[in-house]
């Protein structure tokens, strides 16, 4: 594998979603083989094992699994990341293909997904699989909707096995169908490619596909480059939620997090919420040098006087006096339900995992359950939510918890449920009833 440098292109965060066996793995792992991050003897000794157990059609989605394992053995976080670049920009592919539980990765993980591939199977009966209800080709664009991720490329893949091969009638039924459900959901169709593509033999992925010569869109890696970079939040209030707090001798204590919105600076005097304690900033450090201030998307620590290491602690927030994060008594999502056994109720009261908070919130209120596909509401005070649903709901932590409003500050408005181990849903937050607290310093 070749090592990459550190590229001066801007970097843009992908997420890869598609029904199970639609070919992700196989697509991701023939675009990083052709853009040449793949040595040619390690695929063809791949395509030799592959070829010994029966599987050559598996050759690329298993470079993919032995590219994932040589990045996890060196890395620590649980995200598995894989990077690339195009033209214009510098790729980095948040919770590769095959991950379950990529929905509470996209919320809780270090970044958040700007844009995302959804891979699409145009073979006879697969297509129809994954928009079934059951289907993840339909949950996935739901949760990306949910989730506030408006720039997805859509790669119709498997052309070549489409009857008869690369289709053009077979492309137009896949599209107009998830046009239809796409629009439903909200999305803006005219702002996404539907690019077909084979992902096994490489047709559209990086230069034009002599096989299509009906179509005449972008291939996958132009899309790539068409995507818009998201504007830096530098405007809004300050919002840095806390990851880590130390003291370290001679120094004193340095919170460390990601500034998610607004502009912290040498000098300023912040306020940690919910504990309320006002410090000022004494010098803040990213990649070990000292800078002046820090701007959305930078992971810094930050020295603060007047704040101890037992004053403050990951899940705190830190903001500025003059606009302090919110602390809420109650708040109001709008929820979607991925997984649960029986039926979610008032009352049920799962670990809510947002920004870098996980805290225990009781449902008080089912609002309204919505109609998926218009998000109207199609009944008010439902007595239960169950597996697939999506609704309005309230509720109240049970220890006190910064989070905010998904239109105001994205990154602190979404969350994912946990229980019993698993995601149970995700939501994203529309109103927070504010508790009013007391400032010290
Ligand atoms: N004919 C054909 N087969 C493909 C294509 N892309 C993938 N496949 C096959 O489809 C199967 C599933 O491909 P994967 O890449 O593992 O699918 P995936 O979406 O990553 O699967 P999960 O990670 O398990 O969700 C494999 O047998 C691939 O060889 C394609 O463009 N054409």
């Amino acid at each position: 594998m070749r090592v990459i440098p550190m590229s001066e292109k801007p970097h843009l965060n992908l997420v890869v979603i598609g029904h199970v066996d639609h070919g992700k793995s196989t697509t991701v792992g023939h675009i990083l083989y052709r853009l040449g991050y793949v040595d040619p003897k390690k695929l063809a000794e791949l395509e030799e094992e592959a070829k010994k157990k029966g599987k050559e059609s598996f050759k690329y989605a298993w470079l993919l699994d032995n590219l994932k394992e040589e990045r996890e053995r060196g890395v620590t976080i649980d995200l598995s990341f894989m990077k690339f670049e195009t033209k214009k920009y510098y790729f980095t592919i948040i919770d590769a293909p095959g991950h379950r539980d990529f929905v509470k990765n996209m919320i809780t993980g270090a970044s958040q997904a700007d844009a995302a591939i959804l891979v699409v199977s145009a073979r006879k009966g697969e297509f129809e699989a994954g928009m079934s209800p059951e289907g993840q080709t339909r949950e996935h664009l739901i949760l990306a909707k949910t989730m506030g991720i408006e720039q997805i490329i859509v790669a119709v893949n498997k052309m070549d096995a489409t009857e008869p091969p690369y289709s053009q009638e077979r492309y137009k039924q896949v599209i107009d169908t998830l046009q239809k459900f796409m629009k439903g959901l909200g999305f803006d169709i005219s702002k996404i490619p539907f690019i077909p593509i084979s992902g096994w033999n490489g047709d559209n992925l990086i230069e034009r596909s002599p096989a299509m010569p009906w179509y005449n869109g972008p291939t996958l890696v132009e899309a790539l480059d068409n995507i818009q970079i998201p504007p830096k939040p530098i405007d809004k209030p300050l919002r840095i939620p806390i990851q880590a707090v130390y003291a370290i001798s001679g120094i004193g204590t340095v919170p460390v997090g990601r500034v998610e919105s607004g502009v912290l600076k040498k000098g300023d005097r912040i306020v940690f919420m919910p504990p309320a304690i006002v410090g000022e900033v004494r010098s803040i450090e990213m990649h070990h040098t000292q800078i002046e201030k820090a701007e959305p998307g930078d992971n810094i620590g930050f020295n603060v006087r007047g704040v101890t290491k037992t004053d403050i602690k990951r899940g705190d927030v830190a903001g500025h006096l003059t606009n302090p994060p919110t602390i809420a008594k109650e708040f109001t999502a709008r929820l979607f339900i991925i997984w649960h056994p029986s039926a979610v109720t008032v009352g049920y009261t799962p670990v809510i995992h947002a920004h870098t908070a996980s805290i225990a919130a009781k449902i008080t209120e089912l609002v309204s359950k919505l109609d998926p596909r218009t998000g109207k509401e199609a009944e008010k005070n439902p007595q239960f939510l169950k597996q697939g649903d999506t609704a309005i709901v309230k509720f109240q932590p049970i220890k006190q918890m910064v989070v905010e409003k998904f239109s105001e500050f994205p990154a602190l408005g979404r969350f994912a449920m946990r229980d019993m181990g698993k995601t149970i849903g995700i939501g994203v937050i529309t109103d927070v009833v504010p508790e009013q607290v007391q400032i010290k310093g």
